[in-house]
């Protein structure tokens, strides 16, 4: 007979809105206790949920399921990357922006069955000055709207992300000097975002190309927007159009270099930290081992119909108003050329 595989539940009892107390019968329930051998544990701080993951890594358990959102499974990932080990997940957040790009089941019992399932796939992930992140990382604006929009499905996503990019624009853009292997750029932006996954969480698209298979990150630059522009971007990123917005610049890169005028928070995975004015972020092709959906591996990107109507829309609107600004602008400024012209009569 085939050895048990070992697998851990490593359950962050204070994720998400919901408790925790029925996950240990469910494990029981729909987990093979004649090819699976269980241990349960819960974390009882923040970080304590890495150290679990990396005891079981270094006594070569077959697989470590976090429980929680996206800190827990950021936490444990990062122990089993590079090692035999697999992560499975249990999405149990508020966010869980990386079970949604794996198009795993966000209800726990059906995460558990496909975990029963045991199948596993290498995927990429990426590493900002030092610290491993599986969905996205980025700067500036990115370490506030990640956050918050991590927090958007208690609230609805769409008027809640307008207001949170309304919130932004108190931000000052900050010039950014970025370099990769096709040579250095400046740019003026209130945010850059490294993407390994498509989304931050909540089905908020940043990134709608991203894969976790080609070894690339989606590098997402967004440039100073106005008040206006906030209903379409917010309709983008549900949309997963964002890269068909003007003030959108985007490309795939294998690592980059970010230089800002001085020392400030980066985000990783939506954890924010302080760092230096230079940044350094790279891809770890098939670094990592995930449990994955055998009916669905990846998130497609398909807008919605309903949405890209918005999005058009609201395209035009923009479009209207440039023009409208921009004659404006030529009647202002044939007004001052004939006032010029009458004083000197
Ligand atoms: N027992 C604990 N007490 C306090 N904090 C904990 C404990 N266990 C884990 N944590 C910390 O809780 C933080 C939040 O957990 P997690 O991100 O999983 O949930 P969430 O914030 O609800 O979900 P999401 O990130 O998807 O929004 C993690 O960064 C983790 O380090």
């Amino acid at each position: 007979m085939n050895e048990k595989k070992r697998i851990t539940f490593i359950v962050n009892p204070i994720s998400g809105t919901h408790g925790k107390d029925a996950i240990p019968d469910m494990i029981a329930s729909e987990i093979d206790a004649q090819r699976f051998d269980v241990t349960i544990r819960l974390t009882e701080h923040a970080g304590h949920a890495a150290s679990i993951a990396r005891e079981c890594a270094d006594n070569g358990a077959d697989i470590v399921v976090a429980v929680g959102g996206d800190g827990t499974v950021n936490e444990v990932a990062r122990s089993l990357t590079h090692t035999d080990t697999a992560l499975g997940i249990v999405p149990c957040g508020s966010g869980n922006g990386l079970a949604r790009h794996l198009c795993l089941p966000l209800n726990p019992r059906k995460a558990l069955g496909v975990i029963n399932r045991g199948v596993v796939e290498s995927f990429d992930y990426g590493v900002i000055n030092g610290l491993p992140f599986f969905c996205t990382c980025g700067m500036g604006f990115d370490a506030f709207i990640s956050l918050k929009f991590a927090e958007a499905g208690k609230r609805g996503p769409l008027t809640y992300i307008e207001n949170v990019l309304k919130e932004g624009l108190k931000y000052k853009p900050e010039t950014y000097e970025v370099t990769d292997d096709t040579g250095a750029r400046s740019y003026k932006a209130f945010l850059i975002a490294c993407a390994n996954a498509s989304q931050y969480g909540n089905n908020a698209y940043i990134a709608p190309n991203a894969t976790m298979k080609d070894g690339m990150m989606d590098v997402i630059i967004m440039e100073p927007f106005t008040a206006l522009e906030a209903p379409q971007i917010s309709i983008d990123l549900m949309n997963k159009t964002l890269t068909n917005n003007s003030k959108i610049k985007t490309f795939k890169t294998r690592s980059i270099h970010i230089h800002r005028s001085q020392p400030g928070a980066i985000h990783y995975d939506g954890d924010p930290i302080m760092t230096s004015s230079d940044v350094d972020v790279h891809i770890e092709p098939a670094g990592i081992r995930i449990v994955t959906n055998p009916n669905a591996m990846e998130d497609p990107c398909q807008p919605n119909p309903f949405l890209n109507a918005f999005s058009d829309f609201f395209n035009n609107i923009n479009n209207v108003r440039e023009d409208i600004e921009k004659s404006g602008r030529r009647i202002q400024a044939m007004n001052k050329l004939m006032l010029r012209k009458l004083s000197k009569l």
